[in-house]
């Protein structure tokens, strides 16, 4: 079975630059180090407002980043031209309007499935791989199949919400949601509010699970810990 790969989202990094006008921390850097100190990947999602990852740091990380470049964002007409220009490993389309403080639903992709099938066509014609953020709702999954995309990630803030209290009832939309993908020959992501405390029991449950992305709580625990130790801690949980 193959590992599941770690994307370190690195959003985090860009708010604390933005914090001031200059470059510390620097965006690129924690891409290059990252990836040195061992993830398998570098998520970033350029949100509308510029409020952490610009336009301009996809446009920097694409020439350093040697692991899988994924971005992440709504289609917006700018956002579709970025991804096209950038042509990164993957791309992750999300539902989130701008004024999202985060990511905080999956698609429809019932009722989004014409609007899902056209974007993620120009998208794999450009040679990049594709997955739509959604719940984990069987129904939801298996329209996601006819969007073509290659993969779906599954959001996990409910996963993470009631772990603590009950991890198998949090767990199991998840593996049913991950066993209906399998049977539809989608790939399987995962992400969003995933950490140190959870990760292993969702890792260990959902097999075949591809790429797990991880930023908010990781680049917390990085500012305890050290970035180069917070990547090994996740890595050894997967
Ligand atoms: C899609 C998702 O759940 C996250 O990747 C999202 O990018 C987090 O966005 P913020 O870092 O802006 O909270
Ligand atoms: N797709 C999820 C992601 O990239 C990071 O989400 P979070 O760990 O910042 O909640």
């Amino acid at each position: 079975m193959t590992m599941t790969k770690l994307s370190v989202n690195i959003n985090k990094v860009a708010t604390i630059r933005n914090a001031r006008a200059g470059n510390i921390p620097n965006v690129v850097l924690s891409a290059v180090n990252a990836e040195r100190f061992g993830a398998d990947g570098i998520t970033v999602h350029p949100r509308p407002d510029g409020r952490h990852i610009r336009y301009s740091d996809v446009c920097d990380l694409k020439e350093v980043v040697t692991t899988e470049f994924n971005i992440e964002g709504y289609p917006s007409d700018d956002f579709i031209e970025l991804v096209i220009g950038v042509k990164p490993t993957q791309v992750t389309l999300v539902p989130d309007p701008p004024t999202a403080i985060t990511s905080n639903a999956g698609w429809d992709t019932v009722k989004n499935r014409e609007f899902l099938q056209e974007i993620v066509a120009r998208f794999k014609q450009a040679g990049i791989r594709t997955s739509i953020f959604v719940e984990p709702d069987p129904e939801t999954v298996r329209a996601a199949k006819l969007t073509g995309t290659d993969r779906i990630e599954l959001y996990t803030e409910s996963y993470a919400i009631g772990y603590s209290e009950d991890p198998q009832k949090a767990i199991a939309p998840f593996i049913e949601a991950a066993r209906v993908a399998a049977e539809e020959g989608l790939g399987v992501n995962a992400g969003h509010d995933l950490s140190l405390e959870n990760l292993e029991f969702f890792a260990k449950n959902i097999p075949n699970l591809c790429e797990v992305s991880i930023g908010h709580a990781l680049i917390s625990d990085a500012l305890y810990l050290g970035l180069e130790n917070t990547i090994q801690m996740y890595k050894r949980l997967l």
